[in-house]
């Protein structure tokens, strides 16, 4: 039986319950943040081991079709209040994603498994979890755009959460401004939109004069122009969102460049088994101590044997963001962690042996996923 098609039987105790189908009335007060809402809990930073042992298994649910016609009334998104809900027995691959009918992130979930029911979550924290409690099989969330950079928010997540990569997709945005019907772009004040595609069109947006208000997501934002029914206020969006949510395009491609790919990762629960028969990438996380060079000395062993690397994030240790150091002023350092990918399978002798090297002076270290490049843009 080929491992991808195993079907995984979710526990007993937790039964499967359709996402509640309603309006989604967005609060104001939350267009005035970045709409991260939900505790953070706290890190789980110990020394650890190298991955758990990789396996692989493709969980198959069933589907939930109870998608309204109506666009405004279309499933509202899981809030972690509500993940104690559902879980599947069917066919179909059940995705989270962030934000709601129209994100670029449904997009990306279809893109990275094509067929599958799209799940919209409020929050990313919300996505992990539907994961973790089996609501859903994968989630397919945001991690660095080729404009705008890293969505530190999941990297943070990644740690905090024990899901595994098993894939990346890259997914062109390409963005529109849009309002409602009858709406010129010179009776435009504002601009609603998720921060990443403020950034992304930072030039435009200057050009046209229009003030920021950062929303959750760009579907939601151009959900909320429509269902206001607002004058002065636009939404950048896809062109799908515009179609959904009934608003008009007053321009299209307004990306400050038009390559603006972003990059989602795939996530499950259980590892896939690291191939060498295609082009692989591995995630890890590592922090270190304090010294001269010893950044330089956790790089040097994948330099050592060749092995590029694709990525570099540095993010504070948040649970212990100072460390005393040993000179007499007492000084503090900042404390951080290391996310690095880098272009080698776990299956390979040189990751293998370089990540044994890495653990001989890191204070921690976690596999987060090995899985296949995508190479499709
Ligand atoms: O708001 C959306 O539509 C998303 O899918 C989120 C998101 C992101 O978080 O970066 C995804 C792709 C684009 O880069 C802009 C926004």
């Amino acid at each position: 039986m080929a491992a991808s098609r195993m079907v995984a039987h979710p526990p007993p105790n937790l039964h499967r319950q359709s996402p509640p189908s309603g309006a989604l009335t967005l609060r104001p007060k939350r267009y005035r943040n970045l709409g991260i809402r939900s505790c953070l809990r706290g890190h789980e930073e110990k020394k650890s081991d190298l991955a758990a042992k990789p396996h692989s298994v493709e969980l198959r649910t069933s589907p939930d079709d109870v998608v309204s016609r109506d666009p405004l009334v279309l499933p509202r998104p899981l809030t972690s209040t509500q993940l104690s809900a559902s879980v599947s027995d069917g066919s179909r691959l059940r995705v989270a994603y962030q934000g709601v009918r129209g994100a670029y992130s449904e997009s990306a979930a279809q893109k990275a498994y094509p067929n599958c029911e799209a799940v919209p979550c409020e929050q990313f924290d919300t996505a992990f979890e539907a994961v973790e409690r089996w609501l859903v099989d994968r989630a397919v969330l945001p991690i660095e755009n080729s404009l705008g950079g890293s969505i530190h928010r999941n990297y943070d997540l990644l740690l905090r959460h024990s899901l595994h990569i098993v894939g990346e997709v890259k997914y062109a945005v390409r963005h529109c401004l849009m309002a409602n019907h009858g709406v010129k772009l010179e009776g435009l004040k504002r601009v609603l939109s998720h921060p990443q595609a403020l950034a992304q069109c930072e030039n435009t947006l200057t050009k046209f004069g229009l003030v920021r208000e950062a929303v959750d997501d760009t579907a939601g934002a151009a959900k909320h122009v429509a269902f206001h029914k607002l004058q002065d206020a636009g939404a950048v969006a896809s062109s799908a969102a515009a179609k959904i949510y009934g608003l008009n395009i007053l321009a299209e491609d307004i990306q400050d460049d038009s390559d603006n790919i972003t990059r989602f990762l795939m996530l499950a629960r259980e590892p896939i088994i690291p191939g060498t028969d295609r082009p692989f990438k591995t995630s890890i996380v590592f922090s270190l101590e304090e010294g001269p060079g010893i950044l330089f000395k956790a790089l040097a062993v994948f330099a050592l044997r060749q092995i590029n690397l694709t990525k570099i994030e540095s993010r504070p240790l948040r649970n212990q963001p100072l460390r005393a150091s040993d000179d007499s002023n007492n000084s503090k350092y900042f404390d951080y962690l290391f996310y690095v990918d880098f272009e080698a399978s776990m299956a390979d002798q040189s990751a293998q042996n370089a990540l044994r090297h890495l653990k001989e002076f890191a204070t921690f270290l976690r596999v987060l996923g090995s899985y296949p490049v995508d190479t499709s843009t």
